[in-house]
């Protein structure tokens, strides 16, 4: 099983606020993505490069996963943010309203150029209509080893804009749309992190939605401030509840008389191997967990 690296909780900050980005380093959040787009207005957008690229090499965010999140190729601070992300050697770098498998190869090819170091991945953003109408192609993409796709990041807020739809609670205009993402980042073995959540004051309204969103399969959830990063990390880690299941189904396969079984009966459920795979899934992810640094 290739290791795991828990998502659970991914936080934009502004690039432009340093306050933010100093903040981040006692923050629990698995990654930080330091946002050179949407959150940063355009006469602050030189500023902000050069502060975040600044911050990413100083470093000091421990075990947290680094990413920026840079503008599309196609605006004028584009390529601009790109040269200046890949000089900062961050874990991943964040394209976003990416609508097309080639805009990936193109930035593949931009890192090949520009000398990106081997461990800077590419995440994709999925926000437009038409990322969703082609969402198998865009994660395709990562079976090309030259773009170095590794996680999808859906971007709620840019699809209710584009879409029209209403980001409602339960977010049933959504759904199908987020699940298209999902089975077509599964089918192509890559990660995938659900939109944000605006209500800053509505903890129980954010609790709900990373229910539905782990439920959903997703890895972990964006996040817009320090106060959702708790919740996230807490309904994106299998429970102790699951983690027990997970052993006994693992070591129930494991007893010398189910060896040549494919199907067993355990605690009044059936259970299969595949079963046993998903449990070893749970065993890994939350050892993973247990085994970050604070
Ligand atoms: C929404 C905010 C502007 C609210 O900020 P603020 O009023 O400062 O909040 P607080 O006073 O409650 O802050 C308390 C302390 O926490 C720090 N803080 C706040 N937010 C962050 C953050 N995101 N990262 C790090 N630290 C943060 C404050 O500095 C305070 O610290 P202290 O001084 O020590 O008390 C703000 O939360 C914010 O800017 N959030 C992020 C907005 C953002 O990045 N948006 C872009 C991404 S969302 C998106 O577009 C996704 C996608 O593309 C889509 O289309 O859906
Ligand atoms: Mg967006």
């Amino acid at each position: 099983m290739t290791p795991i690296r828990p998502r659970r909780s991914a936080l934009y900050m502004p690039g432009s606020n340093l306050r933010a980005l100093e903040k981040a380093k006692t923050l629990a959040a698995d990654g930080v993505i330091f946002d050179l787009e949407d959150a940063v207005a355009p006469d602050l957008k030189t500023q902000a490069r050069e502060q975040v690229c600044a911050a990413v090499q100083a470093g000091g965010y421990g075990r947290r996963e680094l990413v920026i999140r840079i503008n599309a190729l196609d605006t004028p601070w584009g390529e601009a943010d790109l040269a200046a992300a890949v000089a900062a050697a961050p874990d991943a770098i964040l394209v976003p309203k990416v609508s097309t498998a080639e805009t990936l190869a193109a930035v593949g090819l931009r890192l090949r150029k520009l000398g990106a170091a081997e461990r800077t991945r590419v995440w994709a953003m999925i926000e437009t209509p038409l990322a969703i109408l082609r969402a198998e192609s865009i994660a395709s993409a990562a079976r090309d080893v030259d773009t170095r796709l590794d996680c999808i990041v859906m971007g709620t807020n840019d699809l209710a804009k584009d879409t029209r739809a209403r980001l409602l609670p339960g977010r049933a205009a959504m759904l199908p749309w987020l699940m298209t993402a999902l089975a077509a980042a599964r089918a192509h073995g890559i990660d995938i992190l659900d939109g944000v959540y605006n209500g800053l004051s509505d903890p129980e309204g954010f609790r709900t939605e990373c229910e539905q969103s782990r439920d959903g399969g997703f890895d972990g959830k964006t996040l817009i401030h320090p106060d959702q990063i708790a919740t996230a990390n807490d309904i994106f880690a299998p429970s102790r509840d699951e983690v027990e299941t997970a052993k006994t189904i693992v070591e129930a396969f494991d007893e010398p008389e189910n060896a040549g079984k494919g199907a067993i009966s355990l605690n009044g459920r059936m259970v299969e191997r595949l079963h046993a795979e998903m449990a070893k899934r749970t065993l890994a992810l939350a050892d993973a967990i247990a085994a970050r640094p604070v």
